[in-house]
C-alpha cells in the first residue's frame, strides 16, 4: 500500500483546511493510501515534518497552506537523496505557486489531482542554504511581504500586498549591485532582481512569460534604476506582460547566478525572508517529482 504524508499549517488562510481534513483523509483512504498527519505548530516545522517523512520512506508527501509551508516542505525535501512525490493543497493567502500550476482552491478538488497520479519533474533553485520552488529576490520592493500584517492578509488576500506596495513606493531606492549569470557580468544600479522559477509571481501572472519549470533555468528579471514614474510604468506593463521591452528591464536564462552587493540588502525566498546577500543562485535540474492537473499538462503541451 501507498503511504502519504500531509503536513498542513492549521493557521494559513482561513482556516479551511483542518474543516475538511476528514473528507481529505477518506478520499486518500479510498485511493488505496495509508494516510497520515502533521499539523505545523511553528516556523520550521514542516521542514523537520517532511525530513521525517523522507526518513519513513512515505512515497507521497502533501503540503497544505500557503506558499511558506510548501516552501518549507520543499526545504526538508532538498537535500535527501530519497524524494518523496510532492502534492499540493493550496490554503493560503497567495498560492503564487499553486496558481502558476493551475492547482485549484478547492481542496477536494486539489486532492483530486494528487489522486491522479499524473507528476512531472520540478526544477528546484538553492540559494545559499535555501531552497526556493518559485522565486528569490532581492530590493527594497520584494521586502514588503514581511511588513503586510497577516490579519490585513487574511482580509483582503492579494489586495493586501499592494497597498503595501503603494504606500512603499516613495521610498524605493536603487542598490549598486554586481550580477554574475552563465559568465556574464551587470554592475549597476538597480531597483530589484527576480530570479524565477514559473511565471507567477505576487499576482503578477505574466511576469517571466517564458518560464519552465524543468529546463533546469531560471528566468532572470532585472529592473534596472528608474524614478517613480518610470517604475509605476513598469508595474503597469508588467500585470499584462508588457514590461520585458521596456529599456530598464533585463530579461534572461541562466542555470548559476551571484548576486553581491556592498549595501545591506535582504533577499526574498518564495515570499518569505531568506537572510542577507551575497547569494549563489543554483537551479536544481527536474529535482522533485510534482503532482499537476491535466490542464497543467496540456496548456504546456507543445
Ligand atoms: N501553527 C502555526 N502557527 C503560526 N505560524 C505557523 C504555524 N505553522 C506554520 N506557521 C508559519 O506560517 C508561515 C506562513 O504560512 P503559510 O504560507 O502556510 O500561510 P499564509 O501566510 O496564509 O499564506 P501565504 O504564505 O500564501 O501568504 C509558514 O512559513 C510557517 O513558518
Amino acid at each position: 500500500m501507498k503511504k502519504a504524508r500531509i503536513i498542513y499549517n492549521p493557521t494559513s488562510g482561513r482556516e479551511a483546511f483542518k474543516k475538511e481534513l476528514a473528507n481529505v483523509l477518506e478520499r486518500f483512504e479510498v485511493a488505496g493510501y495509508e494516510t497520515s498527519t502533521h499539523a505545523t505548530t511553528c516556523e520550521g516545522d514542516a521542514i523537520k515534518a517532511a525530513k521525517i517523512a523522507v526518513e519513513r520512506r512515505y512515497d507521497v508527501v502533501v503540503a497544505a497552506g500557503g506558499d511558506g509551508t510548501i516552501n518549507e516542505v520543499v526545504n526538508g525535501l532538498g537535500e535527501q537523496d530519497y524524494r518523496p512525490k510532492l502534492g499540493i493543497i493550496p490554503v493560503g493567502t497567495t498560492n503564487d505557486f499553486a496558481r502558476a500550476l493551475s492547482i485549484p482552491r478547492n481542496i477536494i478538488k486539489a486532492v483530486d489531482i494528487i489522486l491522479n497520479d499524473q507528476s512531472i519533474p520540478l526544477d528546484i533553485g538553492k540559494v545559499n542554504e535555501h531552497y526556493f520552488i518559485n522565486i528569490a529576490g532581492g530590493g527594497k520592493l520584494t521586502e514588503l511581504t514581511y511588513d503586510v500584517p497577516s490579519k490585513l492578509k487574511t482580509m483582503l488576500g492579494q489586495l493586501a500586498y499592494y497597498i503595501k506596495g503603494i504606500e512603499m513606493l516613495p521610498s524605493l531606492k536603487p542598490t549598486n549591485v554586481r550580477i554574475e549569470y552563465d559568465g556574464e557580468v551587470l554592475e549597476d544600479d538597480i531597483m530589484l532582481f527576480l530570479i524565477s522559477n514559473t511565471n507567477s509571481v505576487g499576482g503578477f501572472e505574466k511576469l517571466a512569460p517564458t518560464a519552465k519549470l524543468d529546463d533546469g533555468y531560471f528566468d532572470v528579471i532585472i529592473l534596472k534604476k528608474t524614478n517613480l514614474a518610470e517604475f509605476i510604468r513598469v508595474a503597469t506593463l508588467a500585470l499584462r506582460g508588457a514590461h520585458l521591452d521596456h529599456k530598464n528591464v533585463i530579461y534572461t536564462k541562466a542555470r548559476h547566478i551571484k548576486v553581491e552587493t556592498d549595501e545591506k540588502m535582504q533577499l526574498n525566498i518564495d515570499g518569505e525572508f531568506g537572510g542577507l546577500l551575497p547569494g549563489e543562485f543554483i537551479n536544481l535540474k527536474q529535482h522533485v517529482e510534482l503532482f499537476v492537473p491535466d490542464e497543467f499538462v496540456k496548456k504546456n503541451d507543445c
